[in-house]
């Protein structure tokens, strides 16, 4: 077992020093001083300590005064964009960053230091005492991302806070919303309104489906800001369309539509290349999409086109690609797009279950980005092993180990450190309904793909891992929220 509390953080920070001399008190005096842009940072920490310990933890502008938690943007600028320091001492805590995302990530680390019921939504006895030391950090990679697939099975807006505030906990800070596919599509278009009104009626296994209103989208992507994450929607095509095949007969090249779909084969729909109105189609929908979208990527999807032959799959991204660019927006993509070359700033995700492609390294010859997410690796609806209850196992079984035994800097071939955007881990929805399935699936391994986008290569090491996993068991017990005990992991 850790010595300090400071030796169970997860992500592993970048430098922990403890201090056990100068352990900190959070009390019914305590206050949290957050001045100017740092306020915001300061409500949040705030509502994280009320509910559990009952104090009132006011949030004042003022400068720090004794025994209070105080957050200032005076960071060093080695820190970076989203680095942070945090010292705790006996009368004071402070957390410094260049940023309030800096500062927000202090505050990820900071509620990790406090006993695992601070995570309860009612009051709980305390002590609420924090060990004294300093740490500072700041991650290796710039983007670390969270997937859900609201396609196959709809996930309310609640649904989808709930998870945000799960993965922000492990410092991810983005969110990529798998919108459309087969089996619904799920994100009002003004301008084609059967997409969401015929088009998401249903979802797998034929149960009714939903969909986001654009309020519901602009809710999403404002919570998703306020966790310092940042929203990256997904139209997938052209393949993965059968709900907007299915919605708009004039879409088909045979000019019928096909009944919605409530299945889980993939590859048999394709948007029709040849005709004209395919493009004001795709036009309409990225001007919407990227209109909404305060983030800089709009992802394309592009896998698993097997009903576009790749001559048609070509023609199709080079007349697309130059859309997503004419709204403001970088292009990623599933990593098959990489056949239409796209240019420098698109980012490939690479999904496949090998250490590579060649479309990757032709990717990084163009100063192409690759985004890393091995399906068997980093696909959080992988079954653990053969018993789990719900799940897939195409890219085979995942259990804790698995996900975090890569490196994503040397993993694939021909992709250097330096064109890793960073790491993904996608959780695809056909087996998935519920609040409690996400989180059985996603935890314990989300905080493996987390450590892997935050930490030091140097820092990445199962012993180490699984006891500060361990230490997480009791925080998500009283958060209420579902976990898979793993074997693998001596849980505390
Ligand atoms: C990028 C990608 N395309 C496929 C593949 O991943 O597997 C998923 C299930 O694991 C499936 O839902 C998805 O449509």
């Amino acid at each position: 077992p850790a010595a300090s509390a400071m030796d169970t953080i997860v992500p592993a920070p970048e430098s922990v020093t403890p201090n056990p001399a100068a352990d900190f008190e959070l009390s019914e005096q305590t206050a949290i001083l957050a001045p100017g842009e740092a306020a915001g940072v300061g409500e949040y920490l705030a509502g994280v300590v009320r509910p559990s310990t009952g104090f009132p933890v006011p949030v004042n502008p003022a400068l720090p005064g004794t025994g209070d938690i105080a957050l200032a943007l005076d960071g060093d600028p080695a820190l970076g964009p989203e680095g942070y320091r945090l010292q705790v001492a006996d009368d004071a805590v402070r957390v410094h960053a260049t940023s309030t995302d800096g500062l927000f990530n202090g505050v990820q680390t900071l509620r990790q230091l406090l006993p695992a019921g601070i995570e309860s939504p009612t009051a709980q006895p305390g002590p609420w005492t924090m060990p004294g030391g300093e740490i500072t950090d700041k991650p290796r990679f710039g983007h670390r991302s969270a997937q859900l697939d609201p396609a196959r099975h709809f996930f309310t807006v609640d649904m989808v806070k709930r998870y945000i505030d799960q993965v922000a906990k492990y410092k991810i800070n983005k969110l990529h919303l798998h919108l459309t596919d087969d089996q619904g599509w799920r994100l009002q278009i003004n301008s084609w309104p059967r997409l969401t009104e015929f088009g998401a009626q249903t979802e797998v296994g034929g149960t009714p489906g939903g969909f986001y209103t654009q309020q519901d989208y602009a809710e999403i992507v404002d919570y998703a800001a306020s966790r310092h994450m940042t929203v990256i929607p997904e139209i997938d095509m052209p393949g993965h369309t059968n709900a907007a095949l299915s919605s708009y007969a004039e879409l088909n090249c045979d000019g019928v539509a096909p009944p919605p779909y409530t299945g889980i084969d993939v590859g048999f729909s394709s948007l029709c290349v040849n005709k004209d109105i395919t493009y004001r189609f795709v036009e309409d929908v990225i001007r919407e999409v990227a209109a909404l979208t305060p983030g800089p990527y709009l992802h394309i999807g592009g896998d698993e086109a097997h009903s576009t032959t790749d001559e048609d799959y070509v023609a199709f991204m080079s007349k697309v690609l130059p859309l997503v660019e004419k709204y403001g927006k970088k292009p990623l993509g599933w990593h098959e797009y990489g056949k239409a070359a796209p240019q420098g700033d698109a980012v490939l995700q690479f999904w496949g279950t090998t250490n590579g492609d060649p479309l990757l390294t032709e990717a990084v010859a163009r100063g192409n980005k690759v985004l890393a997410s091995p399906a068997n690796k980093s696909y959080l609806d992988m079954k653990y092993d053969e018993n789990t209850p719900l799940g897939l196992q195409w890219a085979g079984f995942i259990e804790v180990a698995d996900a975090y035994g890569w490196d994503p800097g040397s993993y694939l071939q021909g992709v250097p450190e330096e064109s890793v955007l960073g790491v993904e881990a996608p959780m695809f929805s056909e087996t998935l309904e519920t609040s409690q399935h996400i989180e059985f699936m996603a935890f314990p391994r989300l905080p493996a793909i987390a450590e892997l986008g935050w930490s030091a290569k140097g820092a990445l090491n199962w012993e180490s891992f699984k006891n500060r996993l361990a230490t997480q068991g009791p925080r998500w017990q009283a958060a209420g929220q579902d976990f898979y005990r793993s074997p693998q992991i001596p849980w505390t």
